[in-house]
Order: C-alpha cells, then sequence, then structure tokens
C-alpha cells in the first residue's frame, strides 16, 4: 500500500509485473521492458516460470530469468538479485499455451498473477504494480465474472470507488499542461445501456474528488484543472438533447468547485478535445469508456498508459489489449513502448509517494 516498507531491491525500485494473457503479446512485450530496463527498475515478473524462460530464450538468449516459487517467496522474501536476471515468481498456467488462441483453463492462473502482486504490495515485497493485458473474456469463461484490472483491483482492496485515467504523450506542444494529455472517465467498463443510471451526483462527485487528488498526489499537480465533457450530443443542447447535463453534471460540477476543485463544464465532447481548451486543462474526464479513449488512443496509441486512481496501491498498465492476431504470427511484432512507459510512469508515481508534499 502506498507509504508501506520499501521494497528490498539493491538500490532500485521493485516493481511487480503482471505477465497477462499467456496466448497474447502480454508475456513478450513483459519481458522485453523489464529486460531493457533492468539496470534503473527490478521488475519482478509474475507468470508461468518455465513458459517465460522458453519465451525469453526465443526473444534474446541474453535474457536470463531466475525462477522463484511463491512458496519460497512467502517463506523467505523476494531475493536480492542484480541488474543480471529477471526475477520471475512461478503462477503455473493449467493448459499448454497456443499463441493467438485462448483457453479457459488458463484464466485463472492469469487472475492468480493479480492476487499475488497485490498481496506482495501489502506484504512490502514490490512498490508498484504494472499489469500487462488479459483478455477479459477468458477470465470470465473460467467462471470468475470480470469487466477489468481495474474493478478486480477495487474489489480486492476494498476501495468503493476507483477512476480510471489514460495518459498519453502527444506530438504536438503545449497541450495539456505541456505534451500530456490525460483522460479519465466518469464510468469503467459499462455497458453503453447502463451509463447514464450511473451518472449520479454523488458518484461524479466522488469522481472528482478522486481525480483532483490523485493528479495532485501522485503526478505533483498543484492544482488540477478537470475539463468534464458533457453525456449528451452538444452537452444536451440546453436539455433538449437530454436533460443529464441540467439536472446531473453541472450540479455536480457546482458542488466541486464548492469543494475547490477547478472543475470545468459540462462541455460538448465532440470539441472538447482541442488544443486551445486542452492546453489550460491537466485532465478531461469524459462520461465512459468510448467517450474518451478513441480520442486519447488516436493521438498515442501505443505509447500511452493506464493509471487507476484511488487505490490505495500503485497500479499501471499499458494502452492496448492482448493483440492475439500479433501474437499468433509469432514473436518480435509487438510494441513494447507502452509498457516501457507504464513502467516510468510506475517509478515515477513510487517516487512522488517517497517526496515530501
Ligand atoms: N489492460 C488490459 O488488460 C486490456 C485488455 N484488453 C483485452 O484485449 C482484448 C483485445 O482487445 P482489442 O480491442 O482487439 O485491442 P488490441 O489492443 O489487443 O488490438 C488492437 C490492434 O492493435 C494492435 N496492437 C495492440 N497492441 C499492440 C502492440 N503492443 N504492438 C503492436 N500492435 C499492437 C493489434 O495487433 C490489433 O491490430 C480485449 O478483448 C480485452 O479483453 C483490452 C484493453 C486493455
Ligand atoms: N480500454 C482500457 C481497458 O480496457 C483497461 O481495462 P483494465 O483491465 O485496465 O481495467
Amino acid at each position: 500500500m502506498i507509504g508501506a516498507t520499501p521494497a528490498p531491491g539493491a538500490g532500485r525500485p521493485v516493481i511487480a509485473i503482471t505477465t497477462g494473457e499467456p496466448a497474447g503479446i502480454g508475456p513478450e512485450i513483459s519481458l522485453r521492458a523489464a529486460w531493457a530496463m533492468r539496470r534503473e527498475v527490478n521488475c519482478v515478473l509474475l507468470g508461468d516460470a518455465a513458459f517465460l524462460a522458453l519465451t525469453a530464450s526465443l526473444l534474446d538468449p541474453d535474457i536470463k530469468v531466475a525462477a522463484l516459487s511463491t512458496m519460497a517467496l512467502r517463506n523467505g522474501g523476494l531475493p536480492q538479485f542484480g541488474p543480471d536476471r529477471l526475477t520471475v515468481i512461478d503462477v503455473p498456467l493449467v493448459a499448454h499455451v497456443r499463441p493467438g488462441i485462448l483457453d479457459r483453463a488458463n484464466g485463472r492462473a492469469v487472475l492468480a498473477t493479480l492476487d499475488l502482486a497485490v498481496e506482495g504490495i501489502e506484504a512490502g515485497w514490490f512498490e508498484a504494480m504494472v499489469t500487462a493485458p488479459l483478455q477479459k473474456s477468458t477470465i470470465n469463461d473460467a467462471g470468475v465474472a470480470f469487466s477489468g484490472h481495474t474493478e478486480y483491483l477495487a474489489e480486492k482492496t476494498a476501495t468503493p470507488l476507483v477512476v480510471m485515467m489514460l495518459a498519453g504523450e502527444l506530438d504536438q506542444s503545449a497541450v495539456a499542461g505541456g505534451t500530456a494529455l490525460r483522460v479519465a472517465l466518469a464510468t469503467t467498463h459499462l455497458p453503453l445501456r447502463a451509463v447514464a443510471d450511473a451518472i449520479t451526483f454523488d458518484a461524479l462527485g466522488r469522481v472528482l474528488d478522486i481525480v483532483d487528488a490523485d493528479l495532485k498526489r501522485k503526478f505533483g499537480v498543484q492544482v488540477p484543472r478537470i475539463l468534464v465533457a458533457g453525456l449528451n450530443p452538444h452537452a444536451g443542447e440546453n436539455g433538449y438533447l437530454g436533460r443529464e447535463e441540467i439536472d446531473t453534471i453541472a450540479p455536480a460540477l457546482a458542488a466541486a468547485r464548492a469543494r475547490g476543485i477547478d472543475a470545468r463544464g459540462p462541455y460538448p465532447a465532440d470539441t472538447l478535445f482541442q488544443p486551445k481548451y486542452l492546453r489550460d486543462a491537466d485532465c478531461v474526464l469524459a462520461m465512459y469508456h468510448d467517450q474518451g479513449l478513441p480520442v486519447l488512443k488516436y493521438a498515442t496509441f501505443g505509447r500511452g498508459v493506464n493509471i487507476t486512481l484511488g487505490l490505495p496501491l500503485i497500479r499501471t498498465s499499458v494502452d492496448h489489449g492482448t493483440a492475439l492476431d500479433l501474437a499468433a504470427q509469432g514473436l518480435g511484432l509487438a510494441d513494447c513502448a507502452s509498457m516501457e512507459q507504464a513502467i516510468r510512469c510506475a517509478l515515477e508515481m513510487v517516487a512522488a509517494q517517497h517526496s515530501p508534499s
């Protein structure tokens, strides 16, 4: 948890990487990013040790891995290896991995890596967790109701509400507090039909509180400026295209402003994402997944980071999915830039939590 005893890392921060869906690109990008960054960060990979060792040897014979069982970890803690090898904590899969082909038999093992990462942060072995993409449908197929890491980690840590935020570096300059575009979501993985009902005065107020607090605490933004999108076309067109803006969103923003939060809007979502608005903002709050993320991904896909705000631990992830199509074609095709960014972002958040506020 934030503020827990620093993990043992021989000088390097220790970060757990859950290696994700084994039939996707998660194992490859985890290994490649962890190896490339091994001198600055001790990335401990959580996944099937034999499968990861085989993948590493096929990717690059220079990559050395040292496997540890969960029992050894629990009994003796994390060994202090140097940067000449990657530590893998063995979370065995059940079924043989066929790249690009999903197998529900492995769903629970993937989930077990998330549980171990949380356990390890609570125990002080790891300072943060970075998650490679998993296949949400496979976890459900394995019999566990699952809509995403975001919701799972909230439940696991007994956190009543968390916020999904993606951030990416733009090519253009002078936008959104420099070159970063941050898009937070008022709702996470919900069917579109359920979105309007989920946006209540209380829920929106709590989302704004979390975005404001975490941008200050974890990103060092002193007074976060949050631009809030409406839900309906043209932000409801004065009530003629929907009343959520008038009845719920504007009152929630007014109440947030009264609490000292710089929340502006609601603005029409289709015109909000322009440099002239974004350059005076630190974050855009979109009302739902596919209102905000396509914009962010269009601008920064492959180098963005997904951050869960409001958790009592640091969790970042990539901006993409399992890319089964690439995995099926073999190793070496996936871009691991987003994974490296996610690790870098976690490192910055670890540093921010240690620095005096
Ligand atoms: N954080 C997580 O665990 C996430 C998991 N997912 C899961 O991934 C599954 C597949 O999602 P899709 O919508 O197909 O998106 P996707 O991101 O897996 O793939 C979309 C396209 O982008 C390409 N692509 C993705 N990552 C790439 C990389 N690192 N390098 C090069 N090309 C890359 C793929 O080849 C594909 O053409 C979903 O069903 C969902 O379960 C999706 C998003 C996040
Ligand atoms: N599109 C982003 C996404 O689906 C991330 O989900 P999560 O697994 O990080 O909750």
